[in-house]
């Protein structure tokens, strides 16, 4: 009964679906963790970009990399700023320890976020769905009325546990299990988990960015991921295309994308430079990222920049603040 209660308080809010951004931490320039432009963040994702759900302490957040206490802290700022602007925010709770994830997960609960989200622990591996499926269930009992997502990333994890296989049967071990960030270029995999279990109404959470035209061909429900941050209205574009059936200009819009994903992976894109560009585009500054991660080159800005003006993603007046950071 009491199982029942806690499932259907989970559902209550509509599913999540739509474009998610993974929000950057934003940090002084002392590498101290910065709250205090998160409203202004906020105000532009929603303004300027228009997305209206985040993702908290991911990997664009280097949430793995912070402190439990600064963990707490963002999610806490980003919900309080995010009330009655945003329709949903995520938290990601995960963490090697199952203890501090349980901490996490129950915090989210308290300070009234809308979901979790929890990666495979990825030092001391789960060897298979048993598992791995044994801990996110104790770690989504310690916030039993907050609907659960399972972040799948085995790129970085190491953990390559079919998503299709993991679904089999979840929902009668967790009961407040509501979909999946799938973050890897398997189709077979993705399709699969839209072919057999859309009808439980699982949110089918698509992370490649470069790649989300296939995927919502294959049936996703909504996307999270590290470009939404400054290519938000552009993807939000070739979503709209996608839904009235205008694949012509989504397959444009795509390919805009991904010329500029292109570039800067070929230069070498990751978790900092995803950073600068945020700074570049937003003009707010997020800072540099924590070690072991460097800061962006001052060449990779110059270039970052140049394409993004050449692609029409950073207009003059976007320029107007200039918190152009540069390598020390
Ligand atoms: C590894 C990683 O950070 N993946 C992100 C989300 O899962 C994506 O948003 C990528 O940053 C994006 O697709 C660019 O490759
Ligand atoms: C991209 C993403 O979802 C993350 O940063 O966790």
């Amino acid at each position: 009964m009491i199982f029942y209660l806690l499932s259907s308080m989970a559902s209550q809010k509509k599913n999540l679906q739509g474009l998610v951004a993974a929000t950057i931490t934003p940090m002084t320039e002392h590498g101290e963790i910065n709250l205090s432009v998160i409203g202004q963040y906020v105000d532009y994702l929603v303004g300027k970009q228009g997305v209206k759900n985040i993702f908290v302490n991911g990997t664009t957040g280097e949430g793995l990399s912070l402190s439990i206490s600064e963990r707490r802290l963002l999610a806490e700022e980003w919900v309080i700023k995010g009330r009655n602007k945003l329709d949903q925010v995520v938290i990601h709770v995960g963490a090697l320890s199952l203890k501090e994830s349980q901490q996490l997960a129950q915090h989210a609960a308290e300070i009234g976020a809308d979901g979790i989200a929890v990666i495979a622990p990825f030092f001391l591996k789960p060897r298979d769905k048993g598992d791995l499926i044994a801990f996110l269930r104790e770690v989504a009992a310690a916030a039993p009325a907050l609907p659960f997502y399972y972040y799948h990333i085995p790129a970085l994890t190491g953990v390559k546990i079919r998503v299709e296989e993991l679904l089999d049967g979840i929902q009668e071990q967790i009961p407040t299990f509501r979909g999946v960030k799938f973050s890897d270029t398997d189709l077979l995999d993705f399709g699969q988990c839209v072919d057999q279990y859309r009808q439980r109404q699982f949110a089918f959470l698509f992370g490649v960015d470069e790649q989300l035209l296939s995927a919502l061909v294959m049936g996703a429900t909504g996307a999270v991921g590290s470009t939404y941050n400054y290519l938000g209205q552009k993807t939000n574009q070739m979503l709209e295309a996608y839904e009235r059936k205008d694949l012509s200009s989504a397959l444009d819009h795509q390919f805009c994308i991904q010329r500029f994903i292109n570039f800067v992976v070929k230069l070498g894109f990751g978790v900092s430079q995803n950073k600068a560009i945020m700074t570049l585009v937003s003009g707010i500054p997020m800072g540099p990222p924590r070690l072991p991660l460097q800061r962006a080159s001052k060449e990779f800005i110059d270039k970052a920049e140049a394409k993004l003006k050449s692609l029409g993603f950073l207009s003059f007046r976007d320029l107007k603040d200039g918190n152009l950071e540069t390598s020390s």
